[in-house]
């Protein structure tokens, strides 16, 4: 078995068909038996457990997402096929590697170019014709409070004009079907309107889900290409996001395309401040944590101010989704539609505008030396590192959650015990307890380690994870690694080159309950290489 150090990472990448940090890894265990030998266990009833492979390509050989329970034995049909290749790739490459030790050094890297070449152009076609391929229906989740205006929006979607043709699954709490007659049935006939009756999507239904979608797909598909679920106001949407992935016959035929979430703008802030009992969840805040796209509805019964409190208060609970104030539901179709949310293309798209927004204002701060950034400055925030809960620096916005957030940062500075309950006079609200945390900082990080930090982070904080979408620049890789997770679901994968001359910045958002900015930002910088900002 010839050594692999004597290859290039970038051989060694083409050769097993895989992206260059796990051809580093590999590169770095220094013999090529060591990979041969994890290719021999990989038999096919062992795929059902691939995600060692498969669902962590940042390297493949720590098993990561393997040690989530949770996600064991549930193989998405991207994945599973990305696994499939991945074997049998690396049994082709082994058996290539075994002859090639045989071979003179000429000829070796004769054939390194050329099977280099092969497999480039094999890969590239197979991407192709998995995109092509990509027949799965794309699926929208409308969730919101009750009485936010779900189903406003979706009358608005189905009379809008956009071409495209949609079914409805509703989700109605009661036995009465009071939304199904609500729904406008301009663009479809009655039939496609489907109703889930009887409980709540999240729990008790979540198999009539499961069922009705396989049932449109199977007997209704040419008569639509977009699925609109509805949820009652009181869902938890994070059972019905994971449906999508953990349901097998699901994946193979629906994406998710993304989570749309209404909020009311007048009545929201008693939803989120609304106190529930111990190990009960609060399902405004949950339904702004899980959104992709967050539609604040009924700006007109609200003055500026009510709407800028309340949008730094959803900021907060979810920094990655944009938000955009509505009037009945109108809106963009393409802001609700074709998201992308759940897209690892289109992490990048997700985790940028906020975190460009947050960089941009406090590049604007530290110019201008004003108040606010020298305050921050000294709470010892880091110019690399903004935090969205520092907009809790501002009195107005002075929540909970930002002496929450604030009480290891900024105890001196404020000079008064944070665990004390508030006694202060200004505008107190209850804090939700679930907030986004924003990384972005340059450098690359070292593959081990960051995969040893995220995989611990997956195992022990999963529960308490609700979204996490990040773009990473790993040390030896020329592409950026692009991830996102659900809890204990995890994709993540090489994406484009970097620049030439592209600044290597990783940005990573974390949205969940009782997450720490400081030990989570203190934790990624510990997997920089030496020398990281
Ligand atoms: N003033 C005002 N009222 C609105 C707006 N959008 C919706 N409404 C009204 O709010 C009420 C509730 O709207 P729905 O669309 O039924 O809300 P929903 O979220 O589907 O309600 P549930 O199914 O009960 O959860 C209706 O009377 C709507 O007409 C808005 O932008 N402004």
């Amino acid at each position: 078995v010839p050594v692999l150090h004597r290859a290039r990472s970038s051989s060694v990448a083409a050769a097993f068909r895989i992206c260059r940090p796990c051809a580093l890894t590999l590169h770095s265990r220094r013999s090529a038996q060591l990979c041969v030998v994890k290719t021999t266990p990989w038999n096919a009833d062992e795929h059902r457990h691939g995600h060692r492979i498969c669902c962590s390509p940042l390297n493949p050989s720590c098993g990561w997402v393997t040690r989530s329970r949770s996600c064991e034995g549930q193989l998405h049909p991207h994945t599973s096929k990305h696994c499939r290749r991945y074997t049998d790739t690396l049994r082709r490459a082994s058996r290539h590697l075994v002859a090639r030790s045989r071979a003179t050094e000429v000829e070796r890297a004769e054939q390194e170019e050329q099977q280099q070449k092969e497999e480039e152009e094999e890969e590239e076609e197979e991407e192709e014709k998995e995109k092509e391929e990509d027949t799965r229906v794309p699926v929208t989740v409308i969730t919101g409070y009750l009485g936010s205006g779900k189903t406003t929006l979706l009358n608005y979607i189905l009379t809008a004009d956009h071409g495209k043709k949609i079914a409805v699954i509703e989700n109605e709490y009661g036995e009465v079907d009071i939304d199904g007659d609500l729904v406008a049935t301009k663009r479809m006939g009655a039939e496609d309107i489907v109703m889930l009756n009887n409980g709540c999507l999240c729990c008790t239904v979540r198999g009539d889900l499961v069922r009705m979608i396989l049932e449109l797909v199977r007997t209704k598909r040419d008569r639509f290409d977009h699925i609109v679920i509805e949820t009652t106001g009181l869902a938890n949407p994070s059972p019905v996001i994971q449906t999508f992935f953990i349901e097998d016959e699901i994946a193979m035929n629906a994406k998710l395309d993304g989570v749309v979430t209404v909020v009311d703008a007048k009545h929201a802030a008693q939803h989120i401040d609304e106190v529930k009992p111990d190990g009960v969840v609060n399902e405004a805040v949950e339904q702004i944590a899980f959104a992709d796209r967050i539609v604040l509805n009924k700006v007109d019964l609200v003055n500026e101010k009510e709407m800028e409190v309340l949008r730094r208060r959803i900021r907060r609970i979810n920094g990655m989704a944009r938000v955009v104030p509505t009037n009945y539901g109108v809106v963009e179709i393409d802001y609700v539609l074709g998201v992308g949310g759940f897209d690892l293309e289109r992490v990048e798209k997700e985790v940028q505008p906020e975190l460009l927004e947050e960089k941009k204002k406090k590049k604007k701060e530290e110019e201008e030396g004003g108040s606010v950034g020298k305050k921050k400055a000294e709470d010892g925030g880091n110019g690399d590192l903004p935090h969205s809960h520092h907009e809790g620096g501002d009195a107005e916005a002075h929540d909970h959650h930002s002496h929450h957030h604030s009480h290891e940062e900024h105890e001196d500075t404020h000079g008064h015990d944070h665990d004390h309950h508030h006694d202060h006079d200004h505008d107190h609200v209850h804090d939700p307890g679930v907030t986004s945390v924003s990384i972005v900082c340059d450098g690359e990080l070292d593959l081990e380690k960051i995969n040893d930090w995220l995989g611990d982070l997956l195992q022990e904080r999963s529960e308490d994870l609700y979204r996490m979408k990040g773009v990473l620049a790993i040390k030896g890789a020329d592409e950026r690694f692009v991830f996102q997770g659900v809890h204990a679901l995890f994709e993540g994968s090489p994406d484009r080159p970097w620049g030439k001359d592209e600044k290597r910045t990783n940005r990573i958002v974390f949205i969940g309950k009782d997450l720490n900015n400081e030990e989570l930002t203190r934790g990624f910088r510990s997997c920089l290489v030496a020398g990281g900002k």
